[in-house]
């Protein structure tokens, strides 16, 4: 697993040696998982993945670089991510009930039950089920077929509410992602495809986990899920041209710089670093501020108060923030909570990568429907830069 303080070296360094494990051998063997002490068959980068360490397109072109028609599955794979991501933006009530779920007052009798704290701490005698939980707490990771498995005892099996199996899961994954998770959990219950649920299986769980488990008494019908109403779809925000005045570079979890911020032509007179969220992505938010400000020669504030935020901004002389686009989810809610206190107002300026204005607004429908924009990703010539040229 990663380092306390996850680097871009660290996770080059790793794509690099799961490189020639990206084509064919990805295609067959991607759903086996021999357990967390083997290599393994898929690449493990998402912790550095989900806070831009490193960026899709550069897991997508190096995959295609060297296995070419070959790499088609993992390219699919990576830009599932994507797909979840401008889904979710799309819709953000789906993200705003499901965290009004969290503080409902059924939601915390749930918490007090039995049967939640046995699965919460892997004692509910399920094979699998126990030790995924296990694993999950202690490296902050699960194979994809494990999520998948877990979630739907979770639901199916346990009948607990897919919002607290989901909050179980961003607490501890290192790749949390407000996105990938609450939105595979929507689709493990049966409601982002209405009507087609997952529903696991011991034989399934057998062959993916490569015979390390045989779990028995699982569900064979779906837990029934409340009905709701559809999410409205909200138009995204157009990206506009980064202003040209001074402004301060904020850097946050949701985009450690990737391959490079792309300043050039712009006014940065200093760097804020918006340290939040798990330890190891507050220490790898202030490392790679650091990194920026030594490249532009400028000074690095942390922050996680808005007196700190001010205190900054007063130093740097200006009160215009820049950064890379927030997406909805904990990042966010934090930040607009300090942008919104009574103080008086921080302009805020927000800075898409054209990988995302490419792939979000195509998330409308299903990922069927979504995958030709995967060409178009792949032949955009420049995925990292932003789209805030004039
Ligand atoms: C219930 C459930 C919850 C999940 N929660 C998260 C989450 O919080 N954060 C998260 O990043 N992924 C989540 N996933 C998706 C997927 O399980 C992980 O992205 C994947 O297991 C990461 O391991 P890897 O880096 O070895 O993936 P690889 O197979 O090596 O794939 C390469 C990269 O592609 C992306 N990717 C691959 N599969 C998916 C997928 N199905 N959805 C979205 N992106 C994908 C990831 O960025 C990953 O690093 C969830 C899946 C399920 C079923």
């Amino acid at each position: 697993m990663p380092p306390e303080t996850p680097t871009r070296a660290e996770g080059l360094a790793r794509l690099s040696a799961f490189l020639p494990r990206a084509g064919s051998a990805y295609a067959r063997d991607r759903n086996v998982d021999p357990g967390p002490q083997e290599a393994g068959h898929v690449s493990r980068l998402s912790p550095f993945v989900r806070h831009r360490l490193i960026g899709e397109w550069e897991l997508a072109r190096a995959a295609e670089q060297a296995h070419g028609a070959a790499a088609t599955k993992f390219i699919d794979e990576v830009c599932w991510r994507a797909y979840w991501r401008g889904y979710l933006e799309m819709r953000p009530a789906l993200w705003t009930r499901y965290v009004a779920y969290l503080i409902s007052d059924e939601a915390e009798s749930v918490r007090a039950t039995g049967d939640y704290q046995a699965a919460v701490e892997g004692r509910t005698g399920i094979d699998a089920f126990d030790v995924w939980a296990s694993e999950l707490i202690t490296t902050g990771y699960l194979h994809n077929h494990a999520r998948m498995s877990f979630a739907s005892i979770w639901m199916h099996t346990l009948r607990l509410p897919w919002q607290l199996g989901a909050a179980f899961f961003l607490e501890h994954l290192l790749d949390g992602d407000e996105a990938a998770n609450t939105l595979s959990w929507r689709w493990v219950a049966g409601l982002h495809t209405p009507g087609k649920v997952y529903l696991a299986s011991t034989e399934a769980i057998a062959t993916c986990s490569a015979g390390r488990f045989r779990p028995t008494g699982l569900a064979r019908h779906a837990a029934p899920v409340a009905p709701e109403p559809p999410a409205p779809v909200a138009a995204l925000p157009v990206p506009v041209p980064a202003p040209r005045w001074p402004c301060v570079l904020m850097v946050t979890p949701e985009d450690l710089g990737a391959d490079g911020f792309r300043l050039d032509n712009l006014s940065i007179v200093g760097v804020a670093a918006f340290v939040t969220g798990k330890a190891s992505a507050a220490a790898a938010t202030a490392a790679a501020a650091q990194t920026v400000a030594r490249q532009i020669g400028t000074e690095v504030r942390p922050f996680t108060s808005r007196t700190e935020l001010e205190d900054a901004l007063t130093a740097f002389g200006t009160r215009s923030l820049l950064t890379s686009r927030l997406p909805l989810g904990r990042t966010r809610t934090g930040l607009d909570a300090l942008l919104r206190d009574n103080e008086g107002p921080i302009p805020l300026y927000e800075r898409t990568r054209q990988w995302d204005a490419v792939a979000w607004p195509a998330a409308a429908k299903g990922f069927f429907a979504y995958r030709p924009v995967i060409a178009h990703l792949m032949a955009l010539t420049d995925p990292g830069g932003f789209w805030d040229r004039p």
